[in-house]
């Protein structure tokens, strides 16, 4: 197998006089399910915020598929192959499923190659320019890829159990599909890695171990590497073949499942008492 799709190497960020994370490492190569977990505030999701160019590392680089990414705008990481969901859904409330899914499709087709400045700018722009052209005209190009972007969504959809939500709107979808849903837009990015923060929020416990199953698919399937940023403790472990634990910024323990479950540090910082106590008292 080749090197790491994504790549963190000693990767820090402040805020003000707060150090978010501090020298933080990670690797993901393709196939591989990894788990990223620690106490409300550790920075899970600054950590996906640098990763995906939300925020600027203040040392460190990042690197896509090789490539180091630094400087570079979500959009441009997420063409290098980088995609995510947010903590908080964000769809396109008012359009279908299909369309939600289809944006994201052909965003992954019309972006820019990723370089920055103003010819890329520029380059963009008329990208822009000349697909609405070519949308209001109605050209034969623009219909045949009308067809192929709908056939893309609708598969996706179908991956994701969706098909049969294709023509409502995402808002009246359910909490847990409109959750789905955001997973079925970050693919249609075409990534190589996804990053999932808490996928699982606010499902019960069916929906959420169904969408453990389904994550570990969409790896099989689509031989990505994941990140997924997740409370359930045995939901997490139970999927993932490597976890790393932050707390406050630092990461505190990485490894196995196991090896983590029995980190003393783990346990103390995150774990606590009550998951103690749900073990019957061992650790
Ligand atoms: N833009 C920002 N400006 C200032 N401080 C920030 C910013 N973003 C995050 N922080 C701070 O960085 C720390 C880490 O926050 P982060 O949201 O990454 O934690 P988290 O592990 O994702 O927590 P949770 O599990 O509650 O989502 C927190 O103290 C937070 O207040």
């Amino acid at each position: 197998m080749s090197g790491p799709l994504l790549e963190a190497v000693g990767v820090s960020i402040q805020f003000g006089g707060l150090k978010a994370l501090s020298d933080f490492n990670l690797s993901i190569h393709a196939g591989e399910l990894q788990g990223l977990i620690g106490p409300n505030g550790a920075g899970k999701t600054t950590a996906f915020n640098v990763l995906t160019g939300v925020y600027q590392a203040t040392q460190g680089d990042v690197r896509v598929g090789g490539q180091r990414v630094n400087g570079r705008l979500p959009h441009q990481i997420n063409h290098a192959g980088l995609a995510r969901t947010f903590q908080n859904i964000r769809l396109f409330r008012a359009l279908t499923a299909l369309d939600n899914v289809k944006v994201a499709c052909r965003a992954q087709t019309a972006l820019s190659d990723g370089s920055v400045g103003l010819g890329a700018k520029f380059r963009e722009a008329m990208g822009n320019y000349r697909d609405w052209w070519r949308a209001m005209m109605l050209t034969p190009g623009f219909q045949a890829e009308e067809v192929e972007l709908t056939r893309q969504a609708e598969r996706l959809l179908e991956v994701m159990g969706l098909s049969h939500r294709r023509d409502e709107e995402a808002r009246n979808l359910p909490y847990g599909e409109q959750r789905r849903l955001e997973i079925a837009r970050a693919l249609g990015t075409r990534p190589r890695v996804l990053l999932l923060d808490e996928p699982a929020a606010g499902m019960n416990t069916r929906e959420k171990a169904d969408l453990m199953v389904l994550i570990r698919k969409i790896r099989d399937d689509f031989q990505l590497g994941i990140l997924v940023i997740e409370h359930d403790m045995k939901l997490v472990m139970g999927i993932c073949e490597k976890i790393t634990v932050l707390d406050h910024g630092e990461t505190i323990a990485r490894g196995a499942p196991a090896e983590v479950r029995s980190d003393r540090k783990v346990i103390e910082a995150y774990l606590g008492d009550s998951y103690l106590e749900s073990q019957g008292g061992a650790a």
